[in-house]
């Protein structure tokens, strides 16, 4: 029997509980959480993930086993901690979920001599040299569930501005994608930072053509550089700008903290119950220093040592779209 340890690490995302349960049913694991993350490695007792605990949790959007975020793992005194209670209980593994933070520590406790493997989980999406991140197709359904009744209100009283102000730190691939396949008139991005009177400009422009615009605008829509972590309501400041200029009230909505819970969509369970599956397997080859993401559209493992830092993080597919579509601020 293999001994591993699971934690969650930084934002929670719906759909690590489907990645979880498809590790418990391995019979030659012997699972178990500790709660809260790294903090919880060293104050809770590990919990037992057998496949009794997790049944009937793959869809909810509350996670089996707690996340937090932690200082311990950015010093190496911190680390050395972790490493010694993971070995005190007799863990052979670590199995990180989390985002790009959570994955620096994966890499630093599998160098420092606890064999880790990281699951990427954020609805951020994120996390370099991943396609894709647990969470955010569950977190892109609730905004694109707004927008979809923003739409109703917008077809009922015409000559109105809407802005939607979604998550994402400092990445606007939520915002992107949602504005994208929500039919939205505008995206307001770090990656492309925002010039108002353009967006003025580009309002008046579509208001011409469609008797309303619908905006969505991320937390960090500015400059990434700029914005710290839980900094909201950005889509105020831009909106007042707007308003000043076009002499309409822009109707706001700031999609919180909501949308990275709920119940786990289609996507996110499947590409989760993937990532455990070949976690899984690789636990029982007693690989290590591995990500299981996604690479040219397939789940695969990932070695730590091919994972670079990149600030480019939208789908450049994306990208093109929005620009043809005059839905990004291009300078
Ligand atoms: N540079 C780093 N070195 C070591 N550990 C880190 C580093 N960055 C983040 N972490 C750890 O990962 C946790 C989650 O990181 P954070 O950036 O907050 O979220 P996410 O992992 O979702 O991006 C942090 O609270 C910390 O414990
Ligand atoms: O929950 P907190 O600590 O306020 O953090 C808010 C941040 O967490 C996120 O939801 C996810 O970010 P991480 O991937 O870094 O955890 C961001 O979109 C948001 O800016």
């Amino acid at each position: 029997m293999t001994k591993v340890a699971i934690i969650t690490s930084g934002g929670d995302g719906s759909g690590v509980n489907a990645a979880i349960e498809m590790i418990a049913k391995d019979k030659k694991i012997e699972l178990y959480g500790f709660h809260e993350g790294f903090d919880g490695i060293l104050k809770n007792q590990p919990i037992p993930l057998t496949l009794e605990n997790c049944q009937n949790y793959s869809l909810d959007g509350k996670q089996i086993i707690r996340t937090s975020r932690s200082k311990l793992p950015y010093e190496k005194e911190g680390r050395k901690k972790i490493h010694e209670q993971l070995k005190s209980f007799g863990f052979d593994y670590l199995l990180i979920f989390g985002g790009n933070g959570s994955q620096k520590a994966a890499k630093l406790m599998n160098s420092e001599g606890t064999k880790t493997i990281f699951i990427p989980m954020t609805v951020d999406n994120d996390v370099d040299g991943s396609e894709y991140s647990i969470g955010f197709d569950t977190a892109l359904n609730r905004i694109i569930g707004t927008i979809h009744d923003l739409h109703d209100t917008a077809h009922n009283m015409p000559g109105r501005i809407f802005m939607v102000e979604v998550l994402g730190g400092k990445c606007g691939n939520l915002a992107l994608a949602s504005a994208i396949a929500g039919g939205c008139d505008l995206a307001i991005i770090p990656e492309f930072p925002t010039d108002k009177n353009k967006a003025v400009d580009i309002i008046v422009e579509k208001l011409k053509e469609k008797k309303s615009i619908i905006i969505v605008c991320s937390e960090s829509a500015y400059d990434g550089r700029l914005y710290k972590s839980g900094d909201q309501g950005v889509s105020f400041e831009i909106s007042e700008y707007i308003e000043k200029h076009l002499n309409i009230r822009v109707r706001k909505t700031i999609m919180g903290f909501f949308i990275r819970a709920g119940n786990t969509s289609f996507r996110d369970a499947m590409i989760a119950v993937q990532m455990g599956a070949l976690a899984r397997e690789c636990i029982n080859k007693g690989i290590s220093g591995k990500m299981v993401g996604v690479k040219n559209g397939t789940v695969q493992l990932i070695d730590f040592n091919d994972v670079h830092s990149t600030n480019q993080k939208l789908d450049p597919q994306l990208v093109n779209i929005a620009i043809k579509n005059n839905m990004l601020i291009k300078h």
